[in-house]
């Protein structure tokens, strides 16, 4: 099941709020409709979101009829703006549309219909160069997995979050294919259910054992000795090591922690944000209220109850075995080993 596709000038997205009882893709012939999908996470995940927001732009930039090359380039430096600011936590999404903008940038004839090719090809670069870093991360990975290990996960950080086999699941599958004795527990992950909906889904389709839990089982399910290793992904880590990730990751951290137990980040190095000293310098977006105070379309709390509704948080570096990255295995201290491996 591809995540998205680019079909006769448009994008298919597949739509996750329908997963795991509808796959459906919503055709994209606008670039606003992709703003729409993922603000409301129909298409979602870091590199996902990177990969989308770039053939969005591409999407913006076809349907421009310039006078001339700087008419387009106003235009689509716009269109990138409108792109950037639908979530504001996953680096991807800017990397992404910067690397989008430097071929624009860079361009140097006048051929307005040839650079719009140009950006497209830039796009179909981002989403195979993301097929290829997941493998390499499951190459990476998967010699930290025991032969026997039962793995924690959070969230989706799977095929579902990228353009391949995924970071946190792309490990898990990597282990599970070298023949390694491998079972997952997936937190359900609230309030939008990514564990629930879309892990187990995947580990289903793949015939890779799961078990569900809600996200305040996770605690007693380490004191009952039944994990091995946690395995996140993350959606901006800054030079530190410091990880945002999907909120109660940093809960699982600290458990993870208190009962000796490894917990790995997979991610690519796109999503590590050298720009950002350490975690207090991520942007964390804060949701709808609606997302916790209703469940299934039904209202759960009492109506007008504050809420605080945070999409992120951060796990501070001191609490991350290794992370796992497209070009190895980086361990502390981050500031050097991720600079090291970035070639910086
Ligand atoms: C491989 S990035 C996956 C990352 O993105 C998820 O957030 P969301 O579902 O809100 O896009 C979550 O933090 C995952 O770990």
């Amino acid at each position: 099941m591809e995540t998205m596709r680019w079909v006769d000038g448009c994008l298919e997205i597949l739509d996750q709020t329908l997963l795991p009882g509808k796959a459906e893709y919503i055709k994209c012939e606008q670039y606003t409709t992709v703003c729409d999908a993922i603000c409301r996470l129909s298409v979602r995940g870091a590199p996902a979101i990177g990969a989308a927001a770039a053939y969005g732009l591409v999407l913006g930039a076809a349907a421009l009829k310039p006078a001339g090359k700087d008419e387009f380039i106003a235009a689509v430096e716009q269109i990138a703006r409108n792109l950037s600011v639908t979530r504001p936590t996953a680096v991807n999404l800017q990397w992404a549309l910067d690397r989008m903008l430097r071929v624009l940038h860079n361009y140097t004839s006048g051929n307005v219909e040839d650079l719009k090719e140009t950006l497209l090809r830039e796009a179909h670069a981002i989403y195979a160069e993301d097929l290829e870093s997941n493998r390499r991360m499951g190459e990476f990975g998967e010699k930290l997995v025991p032969t026997n290990a039962a793995i924690l996960t959070h969230c989706n950080a799977g095929a579902l979050a990228t353009a391949g086999i995924g970071t946190a699941l792309g490990v898990i599958r990597a282990a599970h294919q070298a023949g390694k004795n491998i079972s997952v527990y997936a937190d359900e992950t609230r309030p939008l259910l990514q564990g629930a909906r879309l892990t187990t889904w995947e580990m289903v389709q793949e015939k890779i054992p799961v078990t569900l839990l809600t996200d305040n089982m996770a605690g007693y399910l380490m004191a009952c000795g039944k994990v091995d290793l946690v395995i996140v992904g993350a959606d901006r880590i800054a030079a530190n090591g410091d990880v945002a990730n999907k909120i109660g990751t940093y809960g699982v951290a600290v458990l993870a922690k208190e009962h000796g137990l490894p917990f790995y980040v997979a991610a690519p190095m796109s999503t590590i944000d050298f720009n950002i000293a350490s975690g207090q310098g991520i942007p964390i977006e804060n949701r709808d209220d609606r997302e916790v105070t209703c469940f299934a379309g039904q209202q759960v709390a009492p109506e007008g109850v504050k809420v605080w509704n945070p999409a992120f948080d951060v796990t501070p570096a001191h609490l991350v075995t290794a992370i796992i990255t497209d070009r190895g295995v980086a361990r502390p201290p981050y500031t050097e080993t991720l600079a090291a491996l970035a070639g910086r």
